[in-house]
């Protein structure tokens, strides 16, 4: 499989009164055609701000982008507004986490996804209509002819995020970029919702960027997960590996908190503290260490770097080596690695 998508070093900095700071620092990853890879952490990773990047969404006055994006063969880190507006919508499809703001309130579903199709694509009017019904149809809209005419409020949560996913997928994208796609949604359209994903995923052979805080949807779609703390990633590797074979501290504890049938009738191992706001962020040294105090110090690298602990999974900063938690023994409940 190609990759659709190469990131490489990438650093992307706002500016706060007259400083900038990185929220997403030394990012690299491949996404292949076809492939999903989740990008998790919690709220102030930098999540969004990796997607942002991708997109080129960012306002220019105050952000700084350094670093490699190739979309397929092509930098667009740095590309001009009129190429990326071309790519966006085409190419690079966006499913965003709320469909209420990703819609135009005052303009039809029929209209909203046809302008799509007439930004990228020269089609009769005729043949532009029948492909928004078979888009309808395709993200499983009921009587697409009358959605066609109605608009956004019209329409449930549940609704509207088909709408934006038949919006992203109208020009068939060799990349989908998902931000917190079910978030807004409840329960039970979540999972529609997913089940829809894949289904389109595997009919257009995209590869997908899923950005989430939610494990559950990681485990149902993912096939890689990057997990991401304080703007880098500090654990990547298959869905499988991650799940029955986490590293480092953070995605332990990422892992740890969820309760599950497994661990129903035992503590969670809940870590505290928050990530800290973007000018608070520690810039040397490992990034999670003021939320394990009890590691001792030598335990972490001076320069974290990802490791290949195995083939394909990489964790950063020494301190995996030797964690635990805190109401555990050292070496009682150790992970594989040594
Ligand atoms: N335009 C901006 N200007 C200044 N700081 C920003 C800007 N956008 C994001 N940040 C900061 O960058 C850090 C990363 O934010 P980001 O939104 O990428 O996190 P996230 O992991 O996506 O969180 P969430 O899950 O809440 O969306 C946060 O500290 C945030 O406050």
């Amino acid at each position: 499989m190609n990759d659709v998508l190469k990131i490489r070093n990438l650093q992307t900095s706002f500016k706060i009164q007259d400083d900038y700071y990185a929220a997403v620092d030394d990012v690299s990853l491949d996404v292949k055609e076809n492939e999903v890879v989740a990008i998790v952490g919690e709220s102030g990773c930098g999540k969004s701000a990796l997607a942002y990047s991708i997109m080129g969404l960012h306002n220019k006055a105050k952000t700084k982008i350094e670093g490699k994006i190739y979309y397929k063969d092509e930098d667009i880190a740095k590309t001009s507004i009129s190429r990326l507006n071309k790519l966006r919508g085409s190419d690079i499809g966006m499913i965003f986490q709320d469909p209420m703001t990703a819609l135009n309130p005052l303009m039809t579903i029929g209209n909203q996804i046809e302008e799509t199709l007439i930004l990228h694509k020269k089609m009769s009017d005729k043949a532009r209509k029948d492909r928004v019904i078979e888009l309808l149809n395709d993200v499983g809209i009921p009587r697409p002819e009358h959605i066609y005419h109605q608009y956004p409020h019209q329409l449930s949560g549940g609704m509207r995020q088909r709408i934006v996913i038949a919006i992203a997928i109208a020009n068939k994208p060799s990349l989908l970029i998902a931000d917190e796609p079910t978030t807004a949604l409840d329960v039970t359209i979540q999972s529609q919702i997913l089940d829809l994903m894949k289904d389109l995923k595997e009919e257009i052979h995209a590869g997908v960027i899923m950005i989430t805080h939610d494990l559950g949807v990681v485990a149902e779609m993912a096939d890689r997960v990057a997990v991401m703390y304080a703007g880098q990633i500090v654990e990547l590797a298959t869905v499988e590996e991650l799940f029955d074979n986490p590293q480092h501290p953070y995605t332990r504890s990422l892992l740890e908190s969820v309760p599950s049938k497994a661990n129903k009738d035992e503590r969670l191992h809940v870590i505290q503290g928050v990530v800290p706001p973007l000018p608070n962020l520690p810039r040397n040294g490992c990034r999670f260490k003021s939320r394990i105090p009890w590691i001792a110090e030598n335990c972490h690298e001076e320069n974290p770097a990802l490791h290949e602990v195995k083939q394909g999974h990489f964790v950063r900063c020494t301190c995996y080596k030797h964690f635990h938690f805190m109401d555990e023994q050292e070496g009682e409940k150790q992970h594989g690695a040594s």
